[in-house]
């Protein structure tokens, strides 16, 4: 039993109390020599500057232990078990949308990830152990909450714009409207995208990293009292004083440089997160399933036609939509250097800007109390008065900046074009030819860079004249005043208790903090008005990143049209009830029909008639017009007319005629990449039956593996129960399986034999294989010139086998493989049950087919009207029939496919006698 004895207990207080006496004791000694030494040093502990020290000592500690607090919440919320914990805020727990990975490992996420319970789990390794971590997938409704904000800004400019061109007004006002929609677009990226919502991670980081700035001030302040107080202890031979403030020196030291490094961090930090959201946003609108990465070609302004009318106030109205114009071509550049530097320059401009500011205002009350207010007004009129002299020569930086790195961009696309097609350019040695293009833009860029060098070396004269010399001259200037204006005073103070020196030394004090202080002041407000070039950067890189969410918000809208431009109906919602000419129209009306449409119905009765019917057991077309998509919309040429055929499961379809006749185009019809203009009926088994190959192979960067399971990874194939067996297997089928003994399954040709090391796709766990190799994913896929052109189309066979989908839809699959092949691997299909769609002008793939559609070339003639649609409906491009069983036999052995090509042969040989005699017929006529 356990017991307690009193005496043991009794001894154990007598200690205790003794050790705590002892402690008092100690402690008075030690606060005693404390004071002592605050007395040798003179140090008055109602004295402003101590107070400053402890309160900034303070602040110190709270924003190491707020970060410390910060830190744990992270590294709680980094484990499961505490990631459900109530106490976490939401914002700092991991699956927090705007949460930023600090993972070594690169992580992919898959493009057309469909989530699951608005949550995708991606496991990310720390240190010895995987972690899930669940990320918040922003729901659809937010994108369409946002194009809402998006349509509303575009249909307030287009109001402006209309203003603008009514009234006449000058190229300086349109430049002012650009000029305040930099605020209001910016001011649309902040909130829907940088901070969504107060209590987010970057609100906190953003307010820590203003305290900071104060507090830079601050200490800047105490510091430029102290160098002068220094200053008088050294003129008036005070050692003990000079020694104290040296001591404080030490000691402001450390909070200042806690202040700067912590300044440096906080804008790298908030500009990752920044980026993070801003990238995330970019990829949920662009690579989503409604294939915007595709459609945004057709958001293209080709409308040339519209635009041969144009006067000049029609030019300066469509110059306002100038602005939102995207080439598509350059996307790549607006997500990733765009963006970039977009983050990085916001995130600057707090530090470019926000601490001159706060030195101004902090500088100037301190200044006030010492120079008077006559001085201070004297300063800062002279600031403003320079400053607005400067801002009128300063050149356009903005359109500068745009106008650079619109050519930059154009530059590095040729050259990417350059390394991506290095082996055609050399077959056809068109390097002379390429050099020559190149040379074209570099110069072009050249030209561009030079006229900047010399418009900013002008204004550059100017601002350094006023900048370093004006501001310092006025400095030194205000800063001598109290001590010229006092010096009659001073004279008449000099008495017993007040020596000349101890006169001169507290002037040359003053003198020192106020120079000192006016020096400051005149470098933050040289820094205001440097940050005027980096505004100006901004704006154009604010324009270029709402430019980029207006086009994929515009291309992501459920009424997309493709292009289209509806004239008529531009006309119609014109506004304020004016007549326009139609050619201003046709630019704008693409935004216009994006501002006007309404999200919850198709308003448009001419657009998109067709009818899509999934599920069905096989193909059908009834009554369907193939039209590119273009600004013409449903009015385009058609490229085929009233097509009709229908095949069941089973029954294999070749889609045969000429080159440009319009093949393809009926699987983009198929695919929906293309829309169903007109009233048309396709019927088509559900998205996960068909298998699409495309006219181009396309490979991935990955091992060989990855290219036979594109587009799933390793992982969630394990799951369902493949292994590498299937993959030899395949691969033995279609005659490769000599590439797994040359390069091993896991050869990835980009990471030189090492493999890409995670993958998410389809919210699947992550594959970790082996260590991340830099640059094994990057680059250009080498897949394409290690294979030949036959390899690579068996290669997509072994695809097809692998995926094993009801329905194949084959483009030219066949053209580089030889006759004997192409045989094997038809019947390979035929025997595996596939039902195929195969695209072919080769003749002898009838064999394998019980159904052809032979597609006529489209001649155009003048009866092909445009508005001729009873026409078009009567029409027909194509013939379908099933295949004649006499006609198969033909193809079906190699002697009766030679016998039939000598009968062909037979029958050129008499119509080329015929041409020849027809040739003669007309010799003897001249
Ligand atoms: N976006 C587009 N806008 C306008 N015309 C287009 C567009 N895409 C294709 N075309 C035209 O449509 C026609 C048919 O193109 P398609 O690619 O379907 O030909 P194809 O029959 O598959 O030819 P091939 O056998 O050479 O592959 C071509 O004349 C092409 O120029």
């Amino acid at each position: 039993m356990w017991s307690i004895n009193p005496k043991k207990l009794n001894s154990k207080f007598i200690q205790l109390k003794f050790l705590l006496l002892n402690q008092i004791r100690n402690d008075k000694i030690i606060w005693k020599k404390y004071l002592q030494l605050i007395k040798f040093l003179n140090i008055n502990t109602n004295s402003k500057p101590v107070w400053l020290f402890f309160i900034s000592s303070l602040l110190l500690i709270f924003s190491l232990s707020s970060y410390q607090i910060l830190r744990l919440f992270n590294l709680l919320s980094l484990s499961p078990k505490f990631n459900n914990f109530s106490i976490i805020p939401s914002f700092l727990k991991r699956n927090s949308p705007t949460w930023n990975f600090k993972s070594k490992r690169r992580v992919l996420s898959s493009s057309n990830t469909t989530p699951t319970k608005n949550k995708r789990i991606i496991y990310v390794p720390y240190k010895d152990r995987v972690l899930t971590v669940k990320l918040n997938i922003e729901s659809n409704d937010k994108y369409e909450r946002d194009k809402l904000i998006f349509k509303k800004f575009m249909k307030d400019h287009e109001l402006n714009s209309y203003s603008n061109n009514n009234n006449n007004n000058t190229d300086s006002q349109y430049t002012n409207t650009i000029k305040f929609q930099f605020f209001e677009k910016l001011s649309i990226i902040w909130n829907l995208i940088l901070i969504p919502n107060f209590f987010n991670k970057n609100t906190s980081l953003l307010i820590t990293h203003i305290t900071l700035l104060f507090a830079r001030t601050w200490l800047t302040l105490l510091v430029t009292k102290l160098d002068g107080q220094l200053i008088k202890d050294l003129m008036s031979f005070n050692i003990k004083y000079f020694l104290r403030d040296m001591i404080y020196w030490f000691l402001f030291a450390v909070p200042a440089s806690y202040t700067n490094a912590g300044i440096q961090y906080l804008t790298r930090r908030i500009s990752l997160n920044f980026r993070t959201n801003l990238v995330r946003y970019c990829h949920d609108l662009y690579m989503d399933s409604k294939l915007v990465y595709y459609k945004l070609q057709f958001n293209n302004d080709n409308d040339t036609n519209n635009n041969n009318n144009n006067n000049n106030t029609n030019a300066r109205n469509n110059k306002s939509l100038e602005a939102y114009k995207l080439n598509h071509q350059l996307i790549n550049q607006y997500i990733t250097e765009d963006v970039k530097r977009f983050c990085e320059s916001l995130t600057n401009l707090f530090t470019n800007v926000g601490k001159p500011m706060v030195d101004l205002v902090f500088f100037a009350m301190y200044l006030r109390d010492n120079i008077g207010n006559l001085g201070i007004t004297g300063i800062l009129l002279n600031y403003f008065v320079t400053g607005l002299i400067l801002k009128n020569y300063s050149p356009n930086f903005s359109k500068l900046w745009k106008i650079r790195s619109f050519l930059e961009s154009i530059y590095y696309n040729y050259n990417l074009n350059l390394i991506n097609n290095c082996e055609e350019i050399s077959f056809y040695k068109g390097i002379g030819f390429e050099r020559l293009k190149v040379q074209e833009i570099f110069n072009n860029l050249i030209d561009q860079l030079h006229f900047e060098t010399n418009t900013k070396f002008i204004y550059q004269i100017l601002e350094d004249y006023i900048l370093k010399s004006i501001w310092p001259a006025f400095g030194y200037f205000f800063a001598s005043l109290p001590i010229l204006f006092n010096s009659s005073n001073n004279f008449s103070k000099i008495d017993s208790t007040n020596s000349l020196e101890s006169i001169a030394s507290s002037n040359i004090k003053s003198f020192t903090v106020n120079k000192r202080l006016i020096l400051s002041m005149a470098d933050a407000g040289s820094k205001l008005m440097y940050s005027i070039k980096d505004i100006s950067r901004l704006s154009g890189l604010t324009d270029r990143i709402f430019t980029l969410l207006v086009n994929l918000h515009q291309v992501h809208d459920s009424n997309f049209n493709y292009g289209y431009i509806d004239l008529n109906k531009s006309k119609l919602t014109g506004g304020f009830g004016s007549t326009y000419n139609l050619s201003s129209f046709a630019s704008k009306s693409r935004f216009r029909s994006f501002i006007n449409n309404n999200n919850n119905s198709k308003n448009n009765s001419i657009f998109e008639n067709g009818t899509i019917q999934y599920n069905f057991p096989g193909l059908r077309f009834e009554h369907i017009n193939v039209i590119p998509p273009s600004i013409n919309g449903p009015f385009n040429k058609p490229i085929l007319k009233n097509l009709n055929f229908k095949i069941l499961q089973g029954e294999n379809l070749l889609i045969y005629g000429k080159n440009g006749c319009g093949k393809t185009s009926i699987i983009r019809i198929i695919s929906e990449l293309w829309p169903l203009f007109n009233n048309g009926l396709l019927s088509k088994p559900s998205n996960n039956d068909i298998f699409y190959v495309s006219q181009k192979q396309y490979f991935v960067s990955g091992c060989l593996r990855d290219q036979i399971i594109y587009p799933l990874n390793w992982k969630t194939c394990i799951e369902r129960g493949d292994d590498d067996y299937k993959i030899i297997k395949v691969l033995k089928d279609v005659g490769l399986d000599y590439l797994i003994d040359r390069f091993g399954l896991n050869y990835n040709p980009n990471g030189k034999g090492s493999k890409i090391d995670e993958i998410i796709i389809n919210d699947e766990k992550i594959e970790l294989i082996d260590s991340y190799v830099p640059g094994n994913i990057e680059g250009k896929t080498t897949w394409n010139s290690l294979l030949s052109g036959g390899e690579r189309q068996k290669l997509i066979f072994a695809r097809i086998l692998f995926h094993n989908k009801k329905f194949v839809v084959l483009d030219e699959p066949t053209s580089a493989i030889s006759y004997d092949f192409e045989d094997i691997l038809f019947d390979l299909l035929k025997n595996r049950g596939f039902t195929l769609i195969t695209i072919s002008n080769r003749e002898n793939l009838i064999k394998y087919h019980d159904y052809i559609l032979k597609l006529n070339h489209h001649e155009e003639s003048d009866d092909d009207d445009d508005n001729n649609n009873d026409k078009i409906m009567e029409l027909s491009d194509g013939s379908f029939s099933k295949v004649d069983e006499e006609f198969k036999r033909k193809f079906e052995s190699l002697d009766n496919e030679i016998e039939y090509l000598e009968n062909e042969m037979e029958k050129i040989n008499i119509m080329k006698e015929r041409k020849q005699e027809l040739i003669n017929l007309l010799d003897g006529y001249e």
